[in-house]
């Protein structure tokens, strides 16, 4: 089936020629980013740029000085050439000093840009930490993210364009007084041949920038085809399922869309591009006619018209170049509206943080008619929620897939809010509570958690990182979670890299990393610990002895369990079983085994299954 044009293209469209421009406000706060990147770099690239600005039109003019003498000593009855000799020693100098500059100039440039890079990706990697795990989930913002994240060559590309454009702007105003200092009438030949390919330039910049900037959500698609397709995480699928000409498809498909219409943009643009030169190539020749005529009816020397020709060509390639860098300058203004548009999201808290968090917890949690949707989507997901998690209580979360088990634990997380109703710890609503100190009351190892291609020393003390040298501290959770025995199986031990990423990797079975990450779980003294389904891959005995250790470890902590094994469920001091987004039970397990309710019915069936 034929693809539609993605909407995004056809919104995107319109980006008009004002809103280029209107994108160039943000280049003085770009600056000043890199300004305080490195200082010293910053003026040294300035400076080594003012010199380098200036050189043309004094070498040429050192030229000019150089013919008007040959021609005076030729004509000479006895030659003088020690002055010749000399102005020929300076433009020698000169071109070597040339040269020095522009080297010095693409070094401090790279190593700006280097720094620049490595700041700019520091900054969005903090920033997305303060961002709301909503804001992440939504796909409009994580476009936001994705075109500021991919965008970080762009802006080193942009920063040394822009400060090139400072120094082509110098040398311009430098040639420009040489020109109108003989000849001003040059000057309208010389607008004339430049502003048509300018307005080339700033018209096709902003199409190339509407057409990248619409397909954003296709590019990410195309990055999502590309990673799917070739990689080992999901290679044994794709074999398997004899997905390859699917993948191939569907990427073709989007890429060969895109690439047509860039094509036809790209062609379009150069063979403008090159109609527009040759009116410049005109003009100069045309210029160079009148500078001749000139020479010849004696109103300028031999000298002054090198200088002029010199001038003139000079200046053509210098605007086209200035005028092609400004539209580039332009496209990449754009992404760094992104950019700041992206820094600049406003994190301040939602509400009034005025609660001090209670030193040890006293009452415990209180869930009050919690409902809850998920951003944009219809669906209640949790509908009217009432219980209590008195403190020190270990109480587990049962129920069928999707009954909203997790979704719970987000909202005690604060990663989301309830659409109403609210969330208390010791009678306080969780939201007076400053957030990130409310956040590091728990311990918590999510069902997806993450499998980090760092070394195992690494990937338990994620749990606290701050505790990343403390060996010991390490090992006992390795021994809580059994991660131990894995470890013990690894030739580098602690030291071990995982994933196949990287050099010398190690992968693990899934059991394996549950195990390792499962220790994360035991790194900080959390208040409260939360185990969602983190044991599922374990084998039936490794789970029964993960638990018992968890359960002697955390006994007087408040901790939530969330798992589909009834064997451990039942070890919980209640059990809250959760149906449709609603409470269905709440009670012990011997209760509930006595109600003969759902939980029997669904413990029934397992015990079953094990006899
Ligand atoms: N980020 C999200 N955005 C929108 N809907 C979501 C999101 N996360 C979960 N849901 C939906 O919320 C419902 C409850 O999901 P939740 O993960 O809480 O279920 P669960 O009880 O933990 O299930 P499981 O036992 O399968 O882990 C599901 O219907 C799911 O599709």
């Amino acid at each position: 089936m034929p693809r539609q044009t993605p909407k995004s293209l056809k919104d995107n469209n319109k980006t008009s020629l004002k809103r280029s421009f209107s994108a160039l406000i943000f280049i003085p706060r770009f600056f000043k980013e890199i300004w305080r990147t490195n200082k010293k770099k910053f003026l040294l690239s300035a400076f080594c740029r003012l010199i380098g600005a200036v050189l043309p039109v004094v070498i040429l003019w050192v030229g000019k000085i150089i013919i008007d003498e040959i021609i005076l000593q030729s004509k000479a009855e006895t030659a003088d050439l020690t002055n010749l000799w000399t102005y020929v020693g300076v433009e020698f100098a000169l071109i070597i000093l040339s040269d020095l500059i522009s080297r010095a100039i693409a070094l401090t440039d790279s190593l700006l840009g280097d720094a620049y890079s490595i700041s700019s990706s520091v900054s969005i990697i903090k920033k997305t930490n303060q961002i709301n795990i909503s804001l992440l989930e939504d796909s409009e913002f994580y476009d936001k993210l994705e075109r500021a994240r991919t965008q970080t060559t762009g802006r080193v590309g942009l920063m040394s364009n822009a400060l090139g454009e400072v120094q082509s702007l110098i040398s311009i105003a430098t040639l420009v007084a040489g020109l109108i200092y003989f000849e001003p009438y040059l000057i309208i030949l010389l607008i004339l041949s430049i502003i048509p390919s300018f307005i080339n330039e700033i018209w096709f910049s902003q199409k190339q920038y509407s057409l990248a900037r619409g397909w954003t959500a296709e590019r990410r698609e195309l990055d999502y085809l590309r990673f799917i397709g070739a990689n080992n995480q999901t290679a044994k699928e794709i074999k398997l399922f004899g997905l390859t000409d699917f993948v191939v498809g569907r990427f073709k498909n989007l890429s060969n869309e895109y690439y047509e219409l860039n094509k036809k943009l790209a062609i379009k643009r150069s063979a403008l591009g090159f109609l527009f030169n040759v009116l410049g190539t005109l003009s100069y020749y045309g210029a160079y006619v009148f500078i001749i005529y000139r020479v010849i009816s004696g109103v300028i020397t031999l000298g002054e018209l090198t200088f002029l020709s010199g001038a003139f060509n000079r200046l053509t390639r210098n605007l086209q170049d200035f005028f092609s860098k400004f539209t580039r300058i332009t496209e990449s203004a754009l992404y760094l509206k992104d950019y700041f548009e992206f820094l600049d999201i406003s994190i301040a808290p939602t509400h009034i943080e005025d609660q001090v968090l209670p030193e040890t917890i006293s009452m415990g949690f209180e869930f009050k008619n919690v409902h809850f949707s998920y951003p944009d989507a219809d669906v209640e997901i949790l509908k009217g929620v009432s219980f209590k998690i008195n403190a020190g209580e270990k109480m587990a979360f049962v129920g069928q897939n999707g009954a909203g088990k997790t979704t719970l634990t987000k909202l005690l997380l604060r990663f989301y809010e309830p659409t109403s109703g609210e969330i208390l710890l010791d009678g306080i609503n969780i939201n007076r509570f400053n957030k990130a100190a409310y956040q590091e009351f728990f311990g918590v190892i999510f069902q997806d958690f993450f499998k980090y291609e760092f070394t195992v020393k690494e990937n338990i003390a994620i749990g606290n990182i701050d505790e990343l040298d403390n060996q010991e501290k390490i090992e006992t959770a390795a021994a809580l979670s059994l991660a131990d025995e894995v470890v013990s199986e690894l030739k580098l031990g602690y030291d071990q890299q995982l994933g196949k990423r990287f050099y010398k990797g190690q992968e693990l079975s899934g059991g394996q990393w549950q195990k390792v990450a499962l220790a994360r779980a035991y790194m900080k003294d959390a208040k409260v610990m939360i185990l969602d389904e983190p044991t599922s891959a374990l084998d039936a005995k490794a789970e029964s002895e993960v638990f018992e250790r968890f359960i002697g470890l955390t006994k007087d902590k408040t901790s939530i369990i969330i798992s589909h094994r009834f064997s451990t469920v039942r070890q919980a001091d209640r059990i809250l079983v959760l149906k449709d987004g609603k409470v269905l039970e709440l009670g012990t397990h011997q209760q509930l085994m006595d109600k003969q309710s759902l939980y029997a019915q669904l413990f029934a069936l397992q015990a079953e299954g094990y006899q």
